[in-house]
C-alpha cells in the first residue's frame, strides 16, 4: 500500500483511484486558501518598509503575481468524477503552491539583502516561519514535494539573515526550527499516509461486505436483494429500449422428501449441484441468475418472448431427467417446475415476477416437473 504514494511522488501513476481520489480531495482543501496569505504577507512589508515608494512598479507587479496564484487555487477545480484527469491536476496544484513559494522566497530575500527595507525584516521573518510551518503540517500529502516548498519558502531568508546578522544568533534559531520542521513534516507525512491506509482498509472491507450482501452463501449466485434490484433495473432498460424479457422461475420439486429421505447435507449437494447445471446450460442466456429462496432460483433472459424463453427452460427440464445430477447414491433424479413470463407493455418488475410465480404455481398443481407460461 505505502509504495503507491512513493509511487506516486516519483510522477507514476501506479496510485489505487481510491486513494488518488483522497489525495485529490485533501490537496484541495488544504491548499485552497493558502495563496491569500502570501498576498497578505506582501502587502504587510510593502506597508511597513519604504519599498512600495522606491520600486512602485515592482512591489506591485509582485502582489499581483501573488494575487494571481491565490486566485488560481480556487479557480483550478479538481473533476473528482474524471480519475484520469486527477494526476495532471494534483501536479498544476503542486505547480501553483511552488511558483507562490518560490515567488515569496526569492522576493523577500532580496527585500531583506536591501539595507533600506530593513524594516520589513521582522514581518518578513514571521510570515516566512509561519508559511514553512503550514507547508509542513498541511502539505503532507507528498513529503518530496512539501519539503521543496519548505525550502524554497524558508531558506532564503534563512540565508540573508546568515550574511546580514554579524552575531549569527537569529539564523542558528532559525536553522533549528528549520530542522524541527523538517522532522515535523515527515511525521506528518507517516500519519497521512496511515490514514490513507486505513480509509483503504475500511472501502476494501465495504466493499467486500457490499458483495457478500448480494450472494447466496451456499450456491455462490446471487440472493433475492440482488436479483430484485437487477430485475428492476433490466425491466426499465427493456421498456426504454422496446426490448422483450423474460423471467424464469425454477423451484425443485418435492424437495422437503429429498431433504427428508437423504438429510439435510446431501440437500446443500443437490442445491449447489442444482445451480451449477443452471449456471453451465442457461447462465450464458440470462443476464441474472439467482437464488431467491430455499430451493427457488430465478433467471433473467434479455431480448426473448415468453415462448422462446420456455423452449429453453423445457430444455433444462428434460435435461435434469436424461443427464440426473451427480448426487448422492440412491437419489432419485431431482426435477424441477418452471414458470415463465415476458414483460407486459408498461408492467413493473414486482407484477411481472408475481405472474412468473403464479405461472410456477400452476406448474406445481398440475402435477410439477413442467413449463407453464404465464398468461398476459
Ligand atoms: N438442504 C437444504 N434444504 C433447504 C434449504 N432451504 C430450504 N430447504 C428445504 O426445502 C424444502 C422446501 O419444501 P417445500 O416448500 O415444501 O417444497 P417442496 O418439498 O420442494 O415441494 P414442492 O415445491 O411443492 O414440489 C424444505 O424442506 C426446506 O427445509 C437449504 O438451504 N438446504
Amino acid at each position: 500500500m505505502n509504495r503507491s504514494i512513493r509511487d506516486a511522488d516519483a510522477g507514476s501513476a501506479v496510485v489505487a483511484p481510491g486513494r488518488l481520489r483522497q489525495e485529490v480531495f485533501d490537496t484541495r482543501r488544504r491548499m485552497r486558501i493558502g495563496g491569500v496569505f502570501y498576498l497578505f504577507g506582501w502587502t504587510l512589508l510593502v506597508a511597513y518598509s519604504p519599498l512600495g515608494s522606491v520600486y512602485p512598479v515592482h512591489a506591485l507587479a509582485v502582489a499581483a503575481a501573488f494575487l494571481v496564484l491565490a486566485v488560481l487555487r480556487v479557480v483550478v477545480r479538481p473533476a473528482l468524477d474524471n480519475e484520469r484527469a486527477h494526476p495532471r491536476w494534483l501536479n498544476l496544484q503542486w505547480g501553483i503552491v511552488f511558483a507562490t513559494a518560490a515567488l515569496w522566497g526569492v522576493a523577500s530575500g532580496l527585500v531583506m539583502l536591501d539595507a533600506r527595507f530593513a524594516a520589513a525584516n521582522v514581518p518578513i521573518l514571521l510570515c516566512t516561519v509561519a508559511y514553512a510551518t503550514a507547508c509542513a503540517h498541511t502539505l503532507s500529502m507528498r513529503r518530496g514535494r512539501a519539503l521543496a516548498c519548505l525550502t524554497l519558502v524558508y531558506l532564503p531568508a534563512l540565508c540573508v539573515t546568515w550574511r546580514v546578522d554579524a552575531g549569527a544568533g537569529p539564523a542558528w534559531a532559525l536553522l533549528v526550527y528549520f530542522a524541527y520542521l523538517v522532522l515535523a513534516l515527515v511525521s506528518s507525512h507517516r500519519e497521512y499516509r496511515l490514514r490513507l491506509d486505513l480509509d483503504e482498509e475500511l472501502r476494501i472491507q465495504r466493499d467486500r461486505f457490499e458483495t457478500l450482501s448480494r450472494l447466496d452463501a451456499l450456491t455462490g449466485l446471487a440472493n433475492r436483494r440482488h436479483f430484485s434490484e437487477a430485475l428492476d433495473a433490466e425491466v426499465a432498460r427493456a421498456h426504454v429500449e422496446d426490448q422483450p424479457l423474460a423471467l424464469l422461475i425454477v423451484d425443485i420439486d418435492h424437495f422437503k422428501r429429498f431433504n427428508d429421505t437423504h438429510g439435510h447435507v446431501a440437500g446443500d449437494l443437490a442445491l449447489v449441484a442444482f445451480a451449477q447445471r443452471l449456471r453451465e446450460q442457461l447462465g450464458e442466456r440470462g443476464v441474472q441468475l439467482a437464488r431467491v429462496g430455499g430451493e427457488e432460483f430465478a433467471l433473467l433472459l434479455p431480448g426473448l418472448r415468453a415462448d422462446a424463453a420456455a423452449v429453453l427452460a423445457d430444455r433444462f427440464r428434460v435435461d435434469l431427467g436424461t443427464s440426473p445430477l451427480p448426487l448422492v447414491v440412491g437419489a432419485d433424479a431431482v426435477r424441477a417446475s418452471i414458470g415463465v413470463a415476458d414483460l407486459l407493455p408498461g408492467e413493473m418488475g414486482e407484477a411481472m415476477y408475481l405472474r412468473a410465480d403464479r405461472a410456477l404455481y400452476r406448474a406445481k398443481a398440475e402435477g410439477r416437473d413442467r413449463v407453464v407460461c404465464a398468461e398476459g
